[in-house]
């Protein structure tokens, strides 16, 4: 699978190097290019890394571009790069400082990767991936967020949590925002195919839609210093597979809307089918009257950030 393949990733933190260990223990990709600010603490992982993929037998490489042109045709970049949120912070109050960050990263893969395609996974995650397809001016299929496979993820272990079995046979489903407003939907999550309301009640469903909501929040008030970053990692590692192998598997993922779901012009988390052209299709799920209020205010918060951005003239400098 894969081989021959070159995967980027900008931003060697927490959620950066995962995603690298990960693909490089999997042997996803031919190689792994790290890009960081800081070029030392990258290059230390990359031979870390590599040592790791030796010990492995996987023949997966990891290099550090020190220079921006040295991230040269990769086929995915995965864009990690900015700050986390600490306890108390919202993740929209990193808006200003990762769009700037999220803007010299995108001018650098658009000059020296051209043909790549861009997960993004910087917060807040709608507007970042907004900020990405503005500035590179990319197909829209090109740019893709992660989180709603991370939102899923999280809602699916709380189910496993409740009903105390069932790993590994839960399907959840979350779209929207990935923010306080995202959209749990019950309805579409099952258990060994076993419809969610069949196992458990109203109320114990209601808790767990309110903690999938502040999953994020729940493990940054026990990390302190940051943010979650191995379910976070996975998450992404499963996207940049699906786009290496052209499995044109279905993904909840953070795209443009134009026109889907009754929005233009913004991002939000819908089910796309992921394949070597990235976001190959968007899939139009029927959402009931309250489903479709919930994503409704999900769409308007990110809406909002965008607007922020916008009063903010930050548009006005995009190439
Ligand atoms: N979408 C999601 O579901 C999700 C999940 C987890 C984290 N995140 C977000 O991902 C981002 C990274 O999280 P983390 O835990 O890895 O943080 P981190 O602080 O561990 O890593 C961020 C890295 O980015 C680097 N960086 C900053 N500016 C850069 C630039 N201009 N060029 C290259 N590198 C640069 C920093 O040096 C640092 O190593 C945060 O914004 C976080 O909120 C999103
Ligand atoms: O919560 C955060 O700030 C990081 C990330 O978006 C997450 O959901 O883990």
């Amino acid at each position: 699978m894969g081989k021959g393949k070159r995967v980027g990733i900008v931003g060697a933190g927490n959620v950066g190097s995962t995603v690298a260990f990960i693909l490089a223990m999997n042997g996803s990709c031919h190689e792994i290019i790290l890009r960081d600010n800081k070029i030392d603490i990258a290059k230390g992982k990359a031979l870390d890394m590599s040592q790791a993929a030796a010990a492995a037998r996987s023949h997966t490489i990891v290099s550090v571009a020190e220079e921006p042109e040295q991230l040269k045709d990769c086929d995915v970049v995965v864009v990690t790069a900015g700050s986390p949120r600490l306890p108390g912070m919202s993740r929209d109050d990193l808006l200003l400082k990762n769009a700037q960050i999220t803007r010299e990263v995108v001018r650098d893969i658009k000059t020296y990767s051209p043909n790549a395609i861009i997960i993004m996974v910087s917060n807040p995650l709608d507007a970042m991936t907004y900020v990405a397809l503005r500035e590179s001016g990319f197909e829209r299929n090109r740019i893709l967020g992660m989180a709603g496979i991370l939102d899923s993820s999280r809602m699916a272990y709380f189910i496993q949590e409740k009903l105390g079995y069932g790993t590994g046979q839960i399907r959840a489903s979350v779209m929207g925002g990935h923010g306080d407003d995202m959209v749990p939907l019950p309805r579409y999550s099952t258990v060994a195919g076993v419809p969610l309301n069949d196992l458990l009640t109203d109320e114990e469903i209601d808790e767990i839609v309110e903690r999938t909501k502040h999953g994020g929040a729940e493990i940054v008030s026990y990390l302190k210093t940051g943010s979650a970053y191995y379910a976070p990692a996975k998450s992404t590692t499963i996207m940049v597979e699906a786009i290496l192998k052209d499995t044109k598997q279905i993904y909840p993922c953070a795209v443009y809307l134009d026109g889907e779901y009754g929005y233009s012009d913004v991002v939000s988390g819908v089910p796309v089918s992921i394949g070597a052209n990235g976001a190959e299709d968007i899939i139009n799920v029927s959402l009931n009257a309250c489903e479709r209020k919930m994503f409704k205010k999900s769409v308007e918060s990110v809406r909002k950030l965008i607007d922020t951005l916008n009063e903010n003239n930050f548009f006005e400098d995009c190439k």
